[in-house]
């Protein structure tokens, strides 16, 4: 029984009597945030419509732009990014965006919103087309700057620690939404015949220690000495090796069977793939929220300062001890180089 069992609910309530029965415990709770959440489940939906279909012709492939991270765009990118924006904007909770696929903050005119988000509309793009899950990823701030006026640089590059809620939405085998308020993680699945999340992971708490590793081998020439040894460290134990290429996809496997899931510099990306507003935070929330830990190898994730909204960091992510053994091997790498 851990601390949040007083405000369980039932395994099949509904997203939507989930949301209202946890406002109810924040007396001063206006409501807002909730609509908020309830804006995304309903862009989720409609994203998970479009994914089902994403091996017909119209849907699949590279839409022809490139990204500010400087990727091919997919379709299935594009697409998911004008379904949030548009039900964030419609929703008037929130004032300004921030997206992986758009090179600027999105100002959406509610200028009474008193919320920022930060969303990675379609993770895991290179597995769109070949059919293994992917996913949505974000993250809730409250604005700092006053209503009344757009969000400011100073609303959006807040550290993980002041987030509100953070979230994924897996498409896998079934679709799921998973986030967090700051009162634990739970976890819904969709049931589209009757078009709605249902409860069916409440209150997860992940293990502390797993044997499964996930990062991708094909950079190992390039990983420092630290983490090479962890990788050595984790086959001598007989870890198994999982990737699959979607960060939500490996990040929500490891956060249900324990394990970690390891995003570091490389020659190719020396300060890591992932954006520490979109991918790396909303994470960290969850998994620390689960009795898991996040660091990029040395400083806890959520303490990053961004310094853009498109910054990048290397990402530990998953079962306390197992993160805690990976930043041990790379501290004493410090000490052999000194
Ligand atoms: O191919 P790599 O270098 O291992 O990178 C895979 C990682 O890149 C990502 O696809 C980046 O996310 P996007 O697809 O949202 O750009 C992660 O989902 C995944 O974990
Ligand atoms: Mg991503
Ligand atoms: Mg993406």
């Amino acid at each position: 029984m851990n601390q949040h069992d007083k405000l369980a609910l039932p395994v099949g309530t509904t997203l939507d009597r989930f949301i209202m029965r946890k406002q109810e415990d924040f007396p001063y709770a206006t409501g807002e945030l909730s609509q908020l959440l309830r804006d995304i489940a309903l862009a989720a939906k409609i994203v998970n419509r479009e994914i089902n279909r994403s091996g017909l012709i119209d849907i699949a492939g590279a839409y022809g732009n490139r990204n500010v991270q400087g990727e091919d765009q997919q379709k299935l990118d594009v697409i998911a990014n004008i379904r949030f924006i548009r039900a964030l904007r419609n929703g008037g909770e929130v004032c300004t965006i921030i997206s992986e696929e758009d090179e600027e903050v999105i100002q959406t005119g509610n200028v009474q919103g008193k919320y920022i988000v930060a969303i990675d509309p379609l993770d895991g793009s290179s597995n769109i087309d070949v059919n293994v899950s992917i996913g949505t990823i974000f993250s809730i701030y409250r604005r700092v700057s006053p209503t009344g006026t757009e969000g400011t640089m100073a609303d959006c590059l807040q550290t993980g620690t002041n987030q509100v809620a953070a979230g994924y939405v897996i498409y896998g085998s079934s679709t799921m939404m998973v986030y967090t308020t700051g009162n634990g993680v739970n976890g819904f699945t969709y049931e589209p015949s009757l078009g709605e999340f249902f409860l069916s992971h409440p209150q997860i708490v992940t293990p502390q220690s797993g044997a499964v590793y996930s990062v991708n081998e094909g950079s190992s020439n390039s990983f420092s000495s630290g983490m090479a040894a962890f990788v050595t460290y984790c086959k001598e134990a007989n870890y198994s090796a999982r990737y699959i290429g979607s960060l939500v996809a490996d990040f929500h496997r490891n956060l249900l069977k324990g394990g970690i899931y390891i995003y570091p510099p490389t020659s190719k990306s020396p300060n890591g793939k992932l954006r520490l507003m979109y991918e790396c935070n909303p994470l960290a929330f969850i998994v620390e929220q689960a009795g898991g830990k996040s660091s990029n190898g040395r400083t806890r994730t959520m303490e990053l300062r961004p310094e853009d909204m498109h910054a990048r960091c290397p990402l530990f992510i998953g079962s306390k001890e197992l993160v805690e053994k990976a930043e041990e091997f790379l501290a004493q790498e410090e000490v052999v180089e000194s």
